[in-house]
């Protein structure tokens, strides 16, 4: 294995951009319908595959909403969730922030305890089996109103002490973050983190409003606020994280080639980027893969790729005694 692809593996890394509902692999999306006979317009993975070929983040989630269906029980949020992290133990992820869409599956009938109950099973099996330590982040759909994501807000109250923020995702163009100022105010009240999608398709004034009426912790993606100069070194000089994923990038065609990918021009810019797999079963690859694929794209050095992991640690909701042993670590990668 070339130096940097196994110094890739090797990495501690924290992974911060992670949709569960979108680690749902073929294999596993055709298990779950057979077990809650559920109709799928899928008869194999190759048809599964051939489907996945986007244009456009819409493209994506129009299949990612109809394979979530599939989940219904407890159990298949647990199973879920333990395919996942049985992944990330194999890129040494050690610590994951991971999103989940209960408007997905509340609008379908699935009780709000059903998803988390299943997904808290999960993150505490991903402890006990791997010594992976994890977080939930409630993810309100912005294509749905206001007072639906109030609703949601409402239902997981007896929650909270059991997920570690709210954020923003869905489609992004029309759907600006300042629809859902008063319910990130609310969060905030609640002493929840704060993040959101912004600057994926959406333009970089989505990330101004993100900043300044989400009040967001993290930006998740940020891309487009390179096109802003003024917006880029606010973002430097606040020491905000932005949660890059770049197989996804490619996929969505957010960026049409890798080659051609910002990572690197986001270091320069003094960015605290991070590398994250979004919704990997969709997307061509895990963290690891998107570390590798971007760090031969852009011809990465050790000391970017052991940035983007110290990123991850800095950047992650754990406190600074957490993360100490980690830096260490990563420290030590060094030459
Ligand atoms: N990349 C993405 N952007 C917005 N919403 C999403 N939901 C799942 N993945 C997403
Ligand atoms: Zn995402």
């Amino acid at each position: 294995m070339p130096d940097i692809a196994k110094l890739i593996t090797d990495l501690p890394k924290a992974e911060l951009h992670l949709h569960i509902e979108g680690t749902l692999e073929p294999q596993m999306m055709f298990a779950l319908a057979r077990r809650n006979k559920i109709d799928i317009p899928f008869r194999s993975v190759e048809e599964v595959h051939a489907a996945y070929n986007f244009t456009n983040l819409q493209d994506f989630l129009n299949i990612y909403y109809m394979a979530a269906n599939v989940l219904v029980e407890e159990e298949d949020f647990r199973d879920l969730a333990v395919a996942y992290f049985d992944r990330a133990a194999a890129d040494n992820v050690v610590h994951a922030e991971i999103f989940f869409d209960p408007q997905t599956h509340t609008d379908r009938g699935i009780p709000f305890d059903v998803v988390i109950n299943g997904l808290l099973a999960g993150m505490k099996e991903a402890r006990e089996k791997h010594r992976i330590t994890s977080k939930l982040i409630l993810c309100f759909l912005r294509h749905l109103d206001e007072d639906a994501a109030f609703q949601t807000f409402r239902m997981a109250e007896p929650w909270f002490d059991r997920i570690v923020g709210v954020g923003l995702d869905s489609s992004e163009v029309g759907y600006p973050p300042s629809k859902f100022a008063r319910v990130f105010a609310a969060a905030g009240k609640a002493r929840l983190k704060r993040v959101a999608h912004a600057g994926e398709e959406g333009p970089p004034e989505y990330v101004h409003q993100a900043l300044d009426l989400l009040h967001i912790d993290r930006l998740d993606h940020g891309n487009r606020a390179l096109e802003d100069t003024e917006l880029t070194t606010r973002l430097a000089r606040e020491a905000m994280t932005l949660t890059v994923c770049p197989l996804s990038n490619h996929k969505l065609q957010v960026v049409n080639d890798l080659h051609n990918h910002p990572i690197d021009r986001m270091l320069a810019r003094g960015l605290r980027a991070t590398i994250n797999s979004d919704d990997p079963a969709y997307f061509g690859g895990y963290i690891g893969d998107n570390y590798r694929a971007v760090a031969k794209a852009r011809n990465l050095s050790r000391e970017a790729c052991v940035t983007l992991a110290r990123n991850s640690f800095l950047g992650s909701f754990l406190d600074d005694q957490e993360i100490t042993p980690h830096l260490q670590k990563l420290a030590s990668m060094l030459p």
